[in-house]
């Protein structure tokens, strides 16, 4: 298949990129039907030129799925799932609505535990261990995989209170070296500056976009090898969702993260590698650009240029 559209310089640093919604369903250039059958429904300048060059035999395996199969009760969402989650790479998971994302990504922490009925088989390897192992602690993997989910979730305590949270339930009681921790997180999660002067007061005073990075500092405070993102931004207004962005960008020098998206332009926008998913099959997954730019399957293609989901 040849290239459907060549990437633009996308030198653009992510202010210049547009993250309102209206780009993604409307391809103006879409004026006779030729053109609109070649035409993304994302605007791909945005996709970050750097992930051109990535290739999967190149990096670091953080993650590590073989054969994975998840049945709610009779029901088989995923499908012989396989794929290598890169170390400190942005993976994101697209594809239409119960497609599994956020099933597949559950599965990285075990979140799928707590769902009745719920079975799982196949492996999910951290390094060489199994995560679904019977001697694996599932409250230190919930910590070393930390997750984000799309509704702020801060607990009704203060801001210092909910960073603090995941330090005190480890046992850890100096006040400096929490006090030093909080400042970190709350720094790593961009939000110091906006907090520093009321640490005290109610985590749910916060605007929505500070709850949301409130609950990311929360979760890097215990140093995470992973973090889990699901649709960390749907619920956020633009301004909120770009800094939720430029705050994915920072922190993948230390983190490898994975984050299901609804939102194909945020998507193309964050991620280095792109995984396509439809009725909880794995279709494709490549670089960010490469899948965007010259998908290898023809349902990945039909997805991104907006004819179904
Ligand atoms: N707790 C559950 N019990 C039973 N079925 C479930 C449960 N959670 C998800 N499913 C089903 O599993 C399939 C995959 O759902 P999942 O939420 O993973 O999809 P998704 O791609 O994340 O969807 P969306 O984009 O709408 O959030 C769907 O058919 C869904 O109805």
């Amino acid at each position: 298949m040849s290239n459907i559209l060549k990437p633009n310089d996308s030198t653009k640093t992510m202010q210049e990129t547009n993250v309102t919604e209206n780009a993604i369903d409307t391809p103006t250039s879409a004026q006779n039907e030729e053109q609109a059958t070649r035409t993304h429904a994302i605007d791909i300048s945005a996709i970050n030129s750097s992930t051109e060059q990535l290739k999967l035999e190149n990096e670091k395996i953080a993650l590590e799925v073989k054969n994975l199969e998840l049945y709610y009760g009779e029901k088989r969402a995923l499908h012989g799932i396989n794929m290598q989650i890169p170390e400190k790479r942005v993976t994101a998971f697209i594809g239409p609505s119960g497609c599994g994302k956020s099933t597949l990504l559950r599965c990285f922490n075990r979140m799928n535990d707590l769902v009745d009925g719920c079975r799982i088989e196949g492996e999910v390897l951290i390094g060489q261990n199994n995560i679904y192992q019977r001697s694996v602690d599932v409250a230190d993997l919930r910590r070393r995989v930390g997750m984000v989910f799309q509704k702020p979730n801060p607990f009704p305590k203060s801001i210092y209170e909910n960073v603090a949270y995941g330090l005190r339930i480890q046992g850890i009681n100096k006040k400096r070296l929490i006090d030093e921790t909080v400042e970190w997180a709350l720094k790593s999660a961009a939000l110091w500056d906006e907090v520093k002067d009321r640490l005290d007061d109610s985590a749910l005073g916060l605007s929505g976009g500070q709850q949301q990075r409130l609950v990311i500092a929360r979760t890097v405070a215990v140093k995470p090898e992973v973090l889990l993102l699901d649709e960390p931004a749907s619920a956020l207004d633009p301004l909120s969702t770009l800094k939720v962005e430029e705050l994915i960008h920072e922190l993948k020098d230390d983190y490898t993260i994975v984050i299901v998206t609804h939102n194909m332009q945020q998507a193309a926008r964050v991620s280095d590698y792109t995984a396509f998913m439809y009725m909880g099959d794995l279709v494709e997954f490549g670089s960010t650009n490469e899948l965007f730019t010259n998908p290898g399957k023809k349902q990945t293609e039909d997805y991104i240029t907006g004819r179904y989901g």
